[in-house]
C-alpha cells in the first residue's frame, strides 16, 4: 500500500514507526508532505521515508491520505488537494471535524474515513475509532482499518456521531489517566518517597490493574471489591473519592470533551 501523510506531526509519526515496523508498507511507499523543513529532515532521517515541503504531482500517487495536521490548519492544508484525488482513499485522524465538512473542503471527495487514534499509538498500544462514508467500498475501510492497527487496536462505529464519543473516552483518555497517575505520584512523595520511586510505584499499579482487568471476566467493580476488605484501607480511600464525587467529575470531564469535540466544527464556522 502507498500512503502520503499530510502533516508530519507526533501523530504521523507514531502512525509511519507503525507502518514500517509492522510491514504494512515499505519506507519507499510512504512520502510525507509537511511545509515545516525541520520536520520532514527530522522523519527522512529516522524512518528513510520521503519528506518534502511543498505537493507535487508525485505526492499524489498514492492508495491512501492521511489527514494528520492540527483540526485549525486542515481547511487551508487540504484545499490543495481539492480536484486531484481520483479514487485515493483519504483519512482524517484530526479531532471533530465531520466528513462532511472535509468532503467539502475536498471539493466534493467521498472516498473518506474518519478515525480518532490516541497518543499511546505511540508505543503500539493506541486504540483507534474509524467511520467510513457509507460510499466506501470493503477495499477502502480494509486500507483504513490496516493503517490504524499497525499503532494498536481498532473499533469500527457505524454512526459518525459515535466518533465525537470515542475521541472523549479514548482520544482524550491518556490524558485522564496520567492527571490520576500525576496526583498518584504526588500523594507518594507527601507520603516521603522520592519522585522516581513515587512514580514507579504508581506507575507499576496502573499497568497491574489493567493488565489485571484485561485478563479477567469479572466486572471492573468485582475487582474492587476484590481489593476492598471491610473496614480497612482500601475502603477508607475509596469512602474519600465518593464522597468527593470521583465517578461525577469524571463523567462530567468527559463528556465535557465530548461537548467540545461535536463544537469544534462549529467553531471554524463550519456546520457539519
Ligand atoms: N495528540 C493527540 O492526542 C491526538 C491528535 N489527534 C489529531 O491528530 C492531528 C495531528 O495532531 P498531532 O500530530 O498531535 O499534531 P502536530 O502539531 O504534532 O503535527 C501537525 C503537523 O502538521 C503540520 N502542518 C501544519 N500546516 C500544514 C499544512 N498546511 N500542510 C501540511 N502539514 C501542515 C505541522 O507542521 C505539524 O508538523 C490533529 O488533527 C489532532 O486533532 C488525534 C488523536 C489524538
Ligand atoms: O485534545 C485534542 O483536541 C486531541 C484530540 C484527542 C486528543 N487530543
Amino acid at each position: 500500500m502507498r500512503i502520503s501523510f499530510l502533516g508530519g506531526g507526533r501523530m504521523a509519526e507514531a502512525l509511519i514507526g507503525g507502518l514500517l515496523a509492522r510491514q504494512v508498507a515499505s519506507a519507499r511507499a510512504v512520502q510525507v508532505m509537511d511545509p515545516d523543513a525541520v520536520r520532514c529532515r527530522a522523519l527522512e532521517a529516522r524512518f528513510g521515508v520521503a519528506a518534502q515541503t511543498v505537493l507535487d504531482d508525485a505526492w499524489f500517487e498514492t492508495d491512501v491520505i492521511v489527514l494528520a495536521v492540527k483540526p485549525q490548519h486542515l481547511r487551508e492544508a487540504v484545499t490543495p488537494l481539492a480536484g486531484r484525488l481520483g479514487r485515493i482513499l483519504v483519512l482524517s485522524i484530526a479531532a471533530g471535524l465531520p466528513l462532511g465538512v472535509i468532503g467539502r473542503w475536498l471539493g466534493g471527495h467521498r472516498r473518506l474515513v474518519r478515525a480518532m487514534p490516541n497518543t499511546p499509538a505511540l508505543v503500539g498500544a493506541g486504540v483507534t475509532g474509524l467511520y467510513a462514508d457509507p460510499s466506501v467500498d470493503a477495499l477502502g475501510r480494509e486500507e483504513a482499518e490496516r493503517i490504524m492497527a499497525a499503532v494498536g487496536e481498532v473499533l469500527w462505529v457505524e454512526e459518525e456521531g459515535k466518533i465525537d464519543a470515542i475521541t472523549a473516552l479514548s482520544g482524550s483518555g491518556p490524558a485522564y489517566v496520567f492527571a490520576f497517575l500525576e496526583a498518584l505520584q504526588a500523594a507518594g512523595e507527601a507520603l516521603g518517597f522520592d519522585a522516581a520511586t513515587a512514580r514507579r510505584l504508581a506507575q507499576a499499579t496502573a499497568a497491574g490493574a489493567v493488565r489485571l482487568a484485561q485478563e479477567s471476566e469479572e466486572p471492573l467493580s468485582r475487582l474492587r471489591e476484590n481489593v476492598t476488605s471491610k473496614g480497612g484501607t482500601t475502603e477508607a480511600a475509596l469512602a474519600r473519592l465518593t464522597e468527593r464525587g470521583f465517578a461525577e467529575t469524571v463523567r462530567e470531564a468527559v463528556f465535557a470533551a465530548h461537548a467540545r469535540s461535536q463544537e469544534l466544527a462549529r467553531q471554524l464556522g463550519e456546520a457539519p
